[in-house]
């Protein structure tokens, strides 16, 4: 069971912090205050801060100074176009997973040829998309697809750039759901069919091998996986090279993790001090380098602003009833994930209760937060924290909820990004049977 969390949490408690902070006793998110926030915009609302997604962002950069590297943000972790747009005017590329997602950055004016689009099941109508916007590369997970994007490519009198997306069965020590390196996960292709497959590929009209690439998993907070993955990668680059098939780029993908509950995952720019290192003892220091880091950008850039609803006391539970719910915020229900929930504005004169904070939505499994001491009333407003990554991307309209607001804060100004969606949205694409 997860630790209390405590309802006065330090400042350097926060998950989020420096740029999540109590200041005269209010949570501010950089210069706003997230209660003014609240009462303005209404709740669930999703906050983000910029100056956070760019401090992550510098740690990558910071790692890859003086290299040939390229940072493709995977927009699956949040694929807001205000969250795009940051992105992309700093520079990134980013890892994409659909045709839909492809035209999200087409729409925020991203560069096309940062793009590469990752995921077992692309269809011939999103190869076409991506070939016709001019993509950067695709990594290819199976023989099957390797047939189809050629397949698609000579029809279109084009040559696809590919690289093969290969499991280095190594265990990334997280989630068993989002665990993805591992033989028996049904992404990439086995490190021993790898070289056989380059050839095949490198065999196909309408293909141009052009790098490598592995993503062993997500919230991955230790350093030992991502060396294994590296040193079974380079054994793999080695031998296809040596094959006369030249890889002109190395995709280590993402899935640095956060610090959701005391985690302690590596710092971006401390972990590929540790990777170079290797790639340069192994004499692949030049090599031009990719990742696709989605979470470790966004995830502790973002809080979603609920208010208390109702207090239900238990005999065996005591329940605080939120307005947000698992539609807003799946990941404790989907993988009985952590995140933090603190007041918004800390009252010191109540009395702490132990609760499950739970949503309206009819589901024993909506649930936000388990066993959570909190001092807290109806009519409060509390901060669901590291609440960026895999929560609007993967909101949902069950029980005919609205998604959410999402405002973009960067100082003391504050964009509003998603407007609250009605009920007429939700409707807009339905029509009755007609008699
Ligand atoms: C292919 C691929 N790349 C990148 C990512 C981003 O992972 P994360 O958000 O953990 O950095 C994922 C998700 O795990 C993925 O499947
Ligand atoms: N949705 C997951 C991460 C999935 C990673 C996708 N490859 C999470 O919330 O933790």
């Amino acid at each position: 069971m997860s630790p209390p969390n405590p309802p006065t949490a330090s400042v350097t408690d926060l998950p989020g912090a420096p740029q999540l902070a109590y200041r005269q006793g209010r949570l501010h998110l950089e210069e706003t205050s997230l209660h003014a926030l609240a009462q303005e915009h209404g709740t669930p609302l999703f906050v983000y801060s910029k100056a956070a997604m760019l401090a992550a962002l510098a740690a990558y950069q910071q790692g890859f100074a003086g290299r040939d590297a390229q940072i493709c943000y995977a927009m699956k972790a949040n694929s807001s176009l205000g969250v795009l747009q940051v992105f992309a005017q700093a520079g990134c590329g980013f890892d994409i997973v659909s045709g839909g997602e492809l035209e999200r950055v087409l729409a925020v004016g991203g560069d096309v040829r940062k793009v590469i689009f990752s995921g077992v099941g692309k269809t011939r109508a999103e190869m076409q998309l991506a070939l016709s916007a001019g993509i950067g590369c695709f990594n290819v997970e199976s023989e099957a697809e390797l047939d189809v994007l050629s397949e698609v490519a000579v029809a279109m009198g084009q040559v696809a750039p590919v690289s093969i997306r290969v499991n280095p069965n190594v265990d990334p020590k997280t989630h068993p759901y989002i665990s993805t390196g591992l033989k028996g996960n049904k992404f990439g292709v086995a490190h021993e069919d790898a070289l056989r497959i380059y050839q095949y590929a490198a065999s196909l009209p309408g293909l141009k091998v052009a790098g490598i690439d592995c993503h062993i998993g997500s919230q991955i907070t230790e350093t030992t996986p991502y060396l294994d993955a590296m040193d079974r990668v380079l054994d793999l680059v080695a031998a296809i090279e040596a094959a006369g098939i030249a890889i002109d780029h190395i995709d280590f993908g993402g899935g640095l993790g956060i610090n959701y509950n005391q985690d302690t995952p590596p710092a971006a720019d401390a972990l590929w001090q540790l990777l170079l290192a290797k790639l340069d003892a192994r004499g692949y220091g030049s090599k031009k380098l990719m990742i696709e880091p989605g979470r470790s950008l966004i995830g502790n850039a973002g809080v979603c602003l609920t208010e208390v609803l109702y207090l239900k006391p238990g005999e065996q539970k005591n329940f605080c009833i939120i307005d947000a719910a698992m539609n807003d915020l799946p990941r404790p229900a989907m993988y009985q994930a952590f995140h933090a929930i603190v007041p918004v504005v800390p009252a010191s004169d109540r009395p702490e209760t132990t609760y499950d904070v739970v949503g309206p939505v009819c589901e024993s499994g909506d649930w936000i937060g388990r066993d959570r001491a909190l001092a807290v009333q109806a009519g409060d407003c509390l901060a669901v924290l590291s609440a960026g990554a895999y929560c609007m991307s993967m909101a949902s309209n069950y029980n005919t909820r609205g998604r959410a607001a999402e405002l973009l804060v960067d100082g003391t100004r504050v964009h509003v990004i998603r407007r609250r969606e009605t009920a007429a949205d939700q409707m807009r694409q339905e029509q009755q049977v007609s008699a």
